[in-house]
């Protein structure tokens, strides 16, 4: 398959994979606030493995729950879909566990596809990340280079004070040094307490006020990002982060030949990219679910990197009406 075949399918792929996104918000928002973090994933796991049921795609999850053995569904290598145009698929079901669990802002039901081959097959473990919006020059920021070069470099491309950006960064003690750097240089910091793909994608957006992206988390995490970016534009670069020596060999395994390599945004995710995420609770990128026993509102981003297309879809849910995949 090429570019070519998925474009008679494009339009109606993008609301299909918008409903597998919603489905999965749905399902979670069911457990917002009620401490279970686990009930919450696998309610967004189940919804959206169903929901892709009826997608007319030829899928494979790249980017999924991890291996057959340890997840029953949406493991690595699983074949999804009716049939269709071959793509493959990066999936976050529930991004932000914990935020969703404990009623907090910004956790999404999010998904990616890209032709075969498209995504960087990335092993579940950290990744470092630097990432800047569109519109600057290629290189500004650079993840070899310190936090106070990043942020002057940063700062002569915008025309501005070190002190009229923000960087965003998880906040986990293993980013002390990078917070502390980038007040030092006097940059504001907006700490997120999880959920960097919405951190991530906020650098592009002009009204989440957020002008660097800095620290580690997830590999999948940093792909689904990547394919955003791909998207709605902007600069980001990746590193893999290895606790041991086995994690290296997985690596090597899902074959990444130079384990230490800095990936840039389109080698994460190349060709043709389309990025879908559903809000779960409200943050800064979507409004969270709303809904009763009977009717759900949902808010949702979908992107294609091919046309540059961003659209935002508000959906009133009819539950009486709606078959039981979607009604969670
Ligand atoms: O919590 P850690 O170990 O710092 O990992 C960071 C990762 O966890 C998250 O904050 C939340 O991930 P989960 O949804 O799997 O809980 C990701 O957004 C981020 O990439």
């Amino acid at each position: 398959m090429t570019t070519r075949d998925l474009i008679p399918v494009d339009r109606n792929l993008a609301l299909e994979l918008v409903r597998v996104t919603e489905a999965a918000a749905l399902a979670s928002a069911r457990w917002i606030g009620r401490g279970d973090k686990n009930a919450a994933d696998g309610a967004a796991v189940d919804a959206m493995r169903k929901a892709f049921d009826t997608v007319a795609i030829e899928g494979t999850v790249v980017i999924g729950e991890g291996e057959m053995d340890e997840a029953p569904m949406l493991y690595i290598g699983e074949k999804i879909g009716l049939g269709g145009p071959k793509v493959d698929i990066a999936v976050d079901p529930l991004e932000g566990t914990s935020i969703c669990a404990s009623g907090g802002p910004g956790s999404i039901a999010t998904l990616a596809v890209a032709e075969h081959g498209g995504f960087l097959h990335a092993p579940d473990i950290y990744m470092d990340k630097i990432a800047v919006g569109p519109g600057l020059p290629a290189g500004v920021v650079d993840l070899d280079a310190a936090p106070g070069e990043n942020l002057r470099e940063l700062a002569r491309a915008k025309k501005c004070e070190i002190n009229d950006l923000v960087v965003c960064i998880l906040g986990r003690d293993r980013h002390k040094d990078i917070i502390r750097a980038c007040r030092e240089a006097g940059a504001r910091i907006m700490l997120i307490p999880d959920g960097d793909v919405s951190g991530l994608i906020a650098v592009s957006q002009p009204e989440a006020g957020v002008d660097l992206y800095l620290g580690s988390g997830g590999a999948p995490e940093g792909v689904l990002s990547a394919a955003a970016l791909r998207c709605i534009g902007g600069q980001m670069q990746g590193r893999l982060l290895y606790e041991d020596d086995s994690q290296i060999q997985r690596a090597r395994d899902m074959g990444i030949t130079d384990p230490n390599k800095k990936f840039a945004v389109d080698e994460m995710a190349r060709g043709d990219v389309m990025f879908a995420a559903t809000g779960i609770t409200t943050g800064p990128l979507l409004k969270g679910v709303r809904r009763n026993a009977t009717a759900g509102y949902t808010h949702s981003i979908i992107m294609r990197s091919k046309t540059g297309t961003v659209r935002y879809i508000e959906a009133h849910h009819n539950f009486a009406l709606k078959p039981s995949a979607f009604a969670g």
